[in-house]
């Protein structure tokens, strides 16, 4: 019945007002890339992390002109807890050509599997490189790099917790933005002796289109007001009913799906109580839904899980 509703009447393609996506990102990152840079010499591989979810849309490629065209490069699909184990193989072979070492991660989880197989294969590939003036020296410097929320930070700290038995290197926070571009060496691993050379370096997103725009913004890539929580929401419904992901409906104690954002809103103010209460010229009060918090429990569902394991990038696979 739900399938049906949708696919009779349901939205074939997203279409917001706000068409300049761009604006929506901060062009500041571009010096994180410099400092990078500056830093090559030393680093004998490049760690870049990814939201999984999202293993196609947002990947900034430039620094692998700069960076690491020239050293040994391990793309960490991080977050990979939220995605079904099934889709693992497809993206990997998406991806071949652009990388060759896909790891996954939960970087939440330094047992992962993905965890143990870092340094292994990071040493692996170190040594079959040229190290240039570094051959005699016996330590690995690595630099971590990606998106601004993939998990870098969280994935140096659970990749010290496993190999150093240390908790955490570097605040994790569920906003992007919160590395700052200070430069220092962290050791990650005793014996072989690893380092991580700065501070997680922050490339900005790569937007080609709206969409890629607003799958990055649900991965909280960028800070929600930014976009617009209504925007953000509206777009993962349109994507739920594209892909017949109907656990929304139960979820929100919904009567049926919906392609009309502003027929869920009110209807999860209603079941969820988010009111504003407003004064009126009157001075009397009036209660009016606040769909804003609506729209933010709509995308905090999808950040954890609660709809269901969705990758964002399924049809691009
Ligand atoms: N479910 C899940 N959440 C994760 C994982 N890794 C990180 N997170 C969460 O994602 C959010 C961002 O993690 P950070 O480690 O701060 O990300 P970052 O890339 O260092 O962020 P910036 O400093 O803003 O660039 C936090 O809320 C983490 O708890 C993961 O593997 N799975």
């Amino acid at each position: 019945m739900a399938q049906k509703i949708a696919k009779d009447s349901f939205r074939t393609a997203f279409r917001t007002l706000d068409k300049d996506v761009l604006r929506w990102f901060p062009g500041h990152m571009g010096k994180g890339l410099k400092q990078m840079q500056h830093k090559l010499r030393s680093i004998d591989c490049v760690i870049e992390v990814h939201d999984a979810r999202i293993p196609c849309s947002g990947r900034n490629n430039d620094f692998k002109y700069t960076i690491s065209g020239v050293k040994p490069h391990i793309l960490i699909m991080n977050k990979s807890d939220l995605i079904n184990d099934e889709f693992k193989s497809r993206i990997v072979t998406r991806l071949k050509s652009d990388c060759e070492h896909v790891i996954f991660t939960n970087s939440r989880d330094p047992k992962c599997p993905g965890v143990k197989k870092l340094f292994p294969l990071a040493r692996e590939l170190i040594s079959q490189s040229n190290r240039y003036n570094r051959q005699d020296e016996e330590d690995y410097n690595l630099m971590i790099i990606g998106v601004p929320n993939v998990g870098k930070s969280s994935l140096i700290n659970a990749l010290r917790m496993r190999h150093l038995g240390k908790g955490k290197a570097t605040p994790v926070g569920a906003h992007p933005g919160i590395t700052r571009s200070v430069l220092q060496r962290i050791k990650m691993c005793e014996s072989p002796l690893f380092y991580m050379l700065d501070t997680p370096g922050i490339l900005t997103p790569n937007i080609t289109d709206t969409e890629t725009g607003l799958k990055l913004a649900l991965c909280a890539t960028i800070q929600d007001h930014l976009v617009g929580e209504t925007i953000i929401a509206d777009y993962l419904l349109f994507w739920l009913n594209k892909h017949k992901r109907f656990e929304y409906v139960d979820y929100f104690k919904l009567d049926r799906p919906y392609d009309d954002i502003l027929q869920v809103l009110p209807r999860i103010c209603q079941n969820y109580n988010k009111f504003l209460k407003l004064r009126t010229p009157m001075n009397e009060y009036v209660y009016k839904p606040n769909l804003d918090a609506a729209a933010q429990i709509m995308i905090k569902a999808f950040r954890e899980a609660a709809l269901g394991k969705i990758l964002l990038d399924e049809s691009l696979l």
